[in-house]
């Protein structure tokens, strides 16, 4: 039965892709005529012809997924998409004796499909005549008397899965009973194995979910639940939600901010999946500043001060202070003061030139003066060079006597001018000037703060002598040309850098003149050309620094500077934020919501909890929740969806070496399960995992318990809870995380660091 639709759908499917074709084709010959009105024509036709073949193509897998038999609706208007529009149910649709006859049936698909004579014969998933499929629940069934999910794999139909919404009713369809066929979709869904890729779950979300994923984009959409509650997923699904809703608005773009590059991996298929592509950039945290990739990790504490709301004040202090000629410093060295004088570092101390054939001197005093003057503005350092400039030609000319030489306005005017002249082409002076005031790049600040001493001066009374010294060493690492290796808290500092210190007005590229308009003069005559909205919006989407809707996953994580970092790439956008505060790693968590409020500033939130757990078995999450307990006492754990009868195993090492316990552990599950396992350990234990499971094959993979944000695996094996929690609160936070990554086995191993008991199981997880 649903393959005869299925065949229908192919059909039509194969009628639109002529069509394209056709199009493509006629396009291509109207191209050859080549005046401009033709030309453009061609442009739009190939457009819409190649979004429709890519789409197309891209869709032709599982193509149709759902169906809901509908009861009569209390009125018989129809929609844009053929569907009736109404959600109540008819007063008489169901008769006394509880019989009712189906008035509606809808397919559900990827895309939405529509017969020659505008029949819909599929529905798209976000259109709103597919809510009920996602929203009805026996509870509150509205017109749904049946929900199907159809499993389909190319053109031929596997299985179909119903729920009846109202077993109560006798339905028939068409004079014939409407039977209910296998255990539901979702519980089909959730035993699957697990592969490096995440997959869409479209045709199974859930009403709690749904009501996020097409909540008004408006303001801030907040969305909280613990793990495995679908967050990603949903993050995912909104986002090929708003595009359909309203792509004019989102061609702005749509940024998805995740943890972790193996997080962006893990779910980049979903919205190509989903039909999306192009329009939304899923990037790790970071990954956000062009030419900047973080690919090392930073110590907690080193990330705490990277990360804090006190590393802004010693930023803005350091690019005020970097072009600051210090005077001598005083410091205590074997508990005596001592006077330290600093280094030249190349600035020059004294302008000399030549004007109106008179040598000219400012000493190091005058220049002084002048630098500290500029730098009582306000402005990013870099944009107050020209101010700096002007404040020396100033200096130089009442030093030049020739202020008083001409009584005359004009005159004493010109005379100024060619005197700017004389100097500002003089080659010393454009030397000086670039030693003594140069471009700041942050990457150069950033080499700059490696230097303890200078790090302390700017750091003084917000970092101690200690957190001082550490905090530099770490910078050290970017090497003395500042192309070393960065850490993700090191871009969101140098994103900071790049405001503060200012990116100097550049002449643009002259355009390109056209002969033609030389010839007759029409370049000058030409109004300034506003830009068009679509250039606007190609312009944007290069630079790629503002977008119209900002989804952050894992938001519980980001740090003080990261929210800045990201608030400031949606100022004007409208967001999602999706997090569970009981997996957050970072320390601080209140610094965090603070900086978060700020950065999304006083736009009306919408909240919403989501509340079961579909990732891990009860089994699983029962062990998970204990932690929880501990780490913070009171939270509510979500609800498991299923239960698969195997609990976790325990195993301690004692005197055994680790690696091999774990190999041995992970070829076992990897016999036991058809999909991933996973082997999760402290992040200095990382590259030590990676040898451990060396020729397992890509099943098996080793991380650190940082890079498991987020990620699952069929099988996980946790190694050393004690390590990975390393006594801190968010330590144990980051523990939860871990044990809550299987979708079916989980292993846990101990060393002696986590005291098991006679069963192996560790301190941490008795109950
Ligand atoms: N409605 C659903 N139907 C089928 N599978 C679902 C559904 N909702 C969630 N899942 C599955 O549950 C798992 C967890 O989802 P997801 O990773 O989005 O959760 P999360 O809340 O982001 O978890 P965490 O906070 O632990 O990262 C995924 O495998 C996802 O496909």
């Amino acid at each position: 039965m649903e393959q005869d639709h299925l065949d229908k759908v192919y059909r039509r499917l194969e009628e639109n892709i002529h069509e394209a074709e056709f199009l493509m084709r006629d396009a291509a010959k109207l191209g050859q005529v080549g005046t401009p009105g033709a030309l453009a024509e061609r442009d739009a036709q190939v457009f819409r012809a190649g979004v429709h073949l890519n789409r197309l193509n891209n869709e032709f897998e599982d193509f149709l997924f759902g169906r809901i038999d509908l009861l009569l609706g209390k009125d018989g208007k129809k929609g844009p998409d053929g569907a009736f529009t109404s959600i109540e149910t008819a007063d008489d649709a169901v008769a006394p004796n509880n019989t009712a006859q189906i008035a509606e049936t809808l397919h559900i698909g990827r895309i939405g499909v529509l017969e020659a004579d505008y029949t819909p014969l599929v529905i798209d998933w976000r259109a709103p005549a597919a809510a009920p499929f996602y929203r009805s629940t026996p509870v509150d069934p509205g017109r749904v008397v049946r929900r199907r999910v159809i499993r389909s794999k190319g053109r031929r139909v596997l299985g179909v899965e119903d729920d009846l919404m109202r077993p109560e009713l006798t339905a028939t369809l068409d004079g014939a009973p409407l039977p209910a066929i296998g255990d539901g979709a979702l519980m089909a869904a959730l035993g699957q194995a697990r592969s490096h890729t995440m997959r869409d779950i479209v045709s199974s979300i859930q009403a709690e979910q749904d009501l996020v994923i097409r909540a008004p984009a408006a303001s801030v959409t907040h969305v909280e639940g613990g793990p495995g509650t679908g967050k990603t997923a949903v993050a995912l699904h909104r986002a090929a939600y708003l595009l359909y809703q309203d792509r004019r608005r989102y061609a702005g773009g749509i940024l998805i901010v995740s943890p972790t590059p193996l997080l962006v991996a893990y779910t980049e298929g979903v919205l190509p999946s989903l039909g999306e592509e192009g329009q939304v950039a899923i990037r790790a945290v970071g990954n956000l500043v062009d030419g900047a990739e973080a690919t090392v990790y930073d110590t907690p504490e080193i990330a705490r001060l990277k990360g804090s709301a006190r590393m802004l004040k010693v930023l803005r202090k350091a690019a005020r202070g970097a072009l600051e000629r210090s005077g001598p410093t005083v410091s205590v060295r074997n508990g005596q003061l001592t006077l330290d004088e600093e280094p030249a570092s190349g600035t020059p101390n004294r302008l000399r030139v030549v004007a109106f054939g008179r040598r000219l001197e400012l000493e190091a005093g005058d220049l002084d003066r002048i630098r500290q003057s500029v730098l009582s503005g306000t402005a990013p350092v870099n944009l107050l060079r020209p101010r700096a400039r002007r404040l020396l030609l100033d200096a130089l000319w009442s030093k030049s006597g020739a202020a008083g030489r001409h009584a005359d306005p004009e005159l004493a005017a010109e005379l100024r001018s060619s005197f700017d002249e004389d100097i500002t082409t003089e080659d010393d002076f454009i030397r000086f000037l670039d030693a003594w005031w140069p471009e700041l790049t942050p990457r150069g600040l950033l080499v700059a703060m490696a230097d303890e001493r200078r790090l302390g001066r700017w750091a003084r009374r917000i970092f101690t002598p200690g957190e001082v010294r550490r905090l530099a060493r770490s910078l050290r690492r970017a090497g003395a040309d500042g192309k070393g290796p960065l850490s993700v808290h090191d871009v969101a500092i140098l994103d900071e850098l790049q405001l503060l210190l200012g990116t100097p007005h550049r002449p643009r590229k002259k355009r390109e003149l056209d002969p033609l308009d030389q010839l007759t003069g029409l370049e000058e005559l030409m109004p300034q050309r506003e830009e068009t909205q679509r250039e606007r919006a190609e312009r944007l989407a290069a630079e790629r620094t503002e977008y119209a809707h900002v989804i952050v996953d894992e938001a519980q994580d980001l740090t003080p500077m990261q929210w800045r970092m990201v608030g400031r790439r949606g100022r004007h956008a409208t967001w999602t934020v999706v997090g569970d505060p009981a997996q957050s790693s970072w320390p601080d968590p209140e610094e965090a919501v603070e900086a978060r409020e700020e950065a999304l500033g006083s736009r009306p939130r919408r909240r919403f909890q989501l509340t079961v757990n579909y990732r891990n078995p009860a089994e699983i999450a029962e062990l998970a929740a204990r932690v929880l307990a501990r780490a913070m006492p009171g939270m509510e754990s979500p609800t498991a969806v299923r239960s698969t009868g195997v609990v976790p195993r325990f195993t301690a090492v004692g005197d055994a070496a680790i690696g091999s316990v774990v190999r041995e552990e992970t070829q076992r599950l990897l016999a036991r399960v058809d999909g991933t396992v996973g082997v999760v350990v402290a992040m200095n234990r990382r590259e030590e995992a990676a040898g451990w499971l060396t020729g397992l094959g890509e099943r098996a993979v080793a991380l650190g318990s940082l890079e498991a944000k987020g990620l699952e695996y069929d099988a996980t094996v946790v190694v050393s809870p004690a390590e990975i929690a390393g006594n801190t609160a968010a330590g144990l936070r980051v523990l939860y995380v871990c044990l809550t990554r299987a979708t079916q086995e989980l292993t846990v191993i101990s060393g002696r660091r986590d005291e098991p008991d006679a069963q192996g199981v560790p301190e941490l997880l008795r109950g």
